[in-house]
């Protein structure tokens, strides 16, 4: 798959699902490689959103793009497969929802596809370190799962910088990723931090031209680099 870092991931949690085909495409159109799907099943987090179905039909919406699944439900490992064949291309379950975090990263692996951890802004990230050389992706939650259009929790920027640091120490690989509140005011601050993949939802989808914002979007990041 071919993407440059650091990269912008619009979570389709905000789309207006009437003309979800064409709000993807409005993203594509503006280049955005990574398309983000919020799974969340009103047990681990306080609200419901959508399903395998609806993954295909993003993935079928399009097909280059990067399929970024974030998994916010407890059984995990009973969905994997589901989602694999649905089209995902990396799939992030919760330290919070995982007794056997190994063996579901583990699993996750085995369908070729890549594996994430995800951190709630609570979690202290010394829970997750023996599973970071395993992880391809980390993402540190910047507001608590469940919902969108929250406000970006500060801490976050030296949680950041903290995974950068574990990662450049022990040789690690995994790609950081941020997710929740991420706007055109703050996401050269996160990118500086270190953050690589940076979702964003409401700012994208509620945006009155989609195109636009996400070329607003990464262009702040592009220059985030010099
Ligand atoms: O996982 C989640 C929320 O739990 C996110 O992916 C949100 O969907 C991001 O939305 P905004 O905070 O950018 O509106
Ligand atoms: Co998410």
């Amino acid at each position: 798959m071919n993407f440059e870092l650091p990269v912008l991931a619009p979570s389709i949690l905000a789309a207006d699902f009437t003309k979800l085909g064409e709000n993807i495409q409005d993203c594509t159109k503006a280049g955005a490689s990574w398309i983000h799907c919020d799974i969340m099943d009103g047990h681990f987090v306080p609200n419901i959103s959508f399903g395998p179905s609806v993954v295909a039909a993003a993935k079928k919406a399009a097909p280059e793009a990067f399929v970024d699944v974030h998994l916010m439900i407890e059984n995990p490992d009973n969905f994997v497969e589901d989602f694999v064949e649905a089209g995902a291309d990396s799939i992030t379950v919760h330290y919070e929802t995982c007794p056997h975090l190994h063996r579901t990263i583990q699993n996750i692996k085995k369908y070729g596809v890549m594996a994430g951890v995800a951190i709630n802004p609570a979690t202290t990230i010394s829970n997750i370190e023996p599973i970071l050389g395993d992880a391809d992706l980390v993402l540190a939650m910047s507001v608590n799962p469940g919902f969108g259009g929250q406000s970006f929790i500060p801490a976050t920027y030296d949680r950041i910088k903290e995974l950068a640091r574990i990662r450049d120490e022990k040789g690690y690989s995994y790609l950081i990723q941020v997710d929740g509140g991420v706007n055109l005011r703050n996401i050269t601050k996160v990118a500086k931090a270190g953050a690589e993949v940076l979702v964003a939802g409401s700012s994208v989808f509620r945006a009155e031209d989609i195109t636009t914002r996400v070329e607003e979007l990464t262009e702040k990041l592009s220059s985030s680099n010099e």
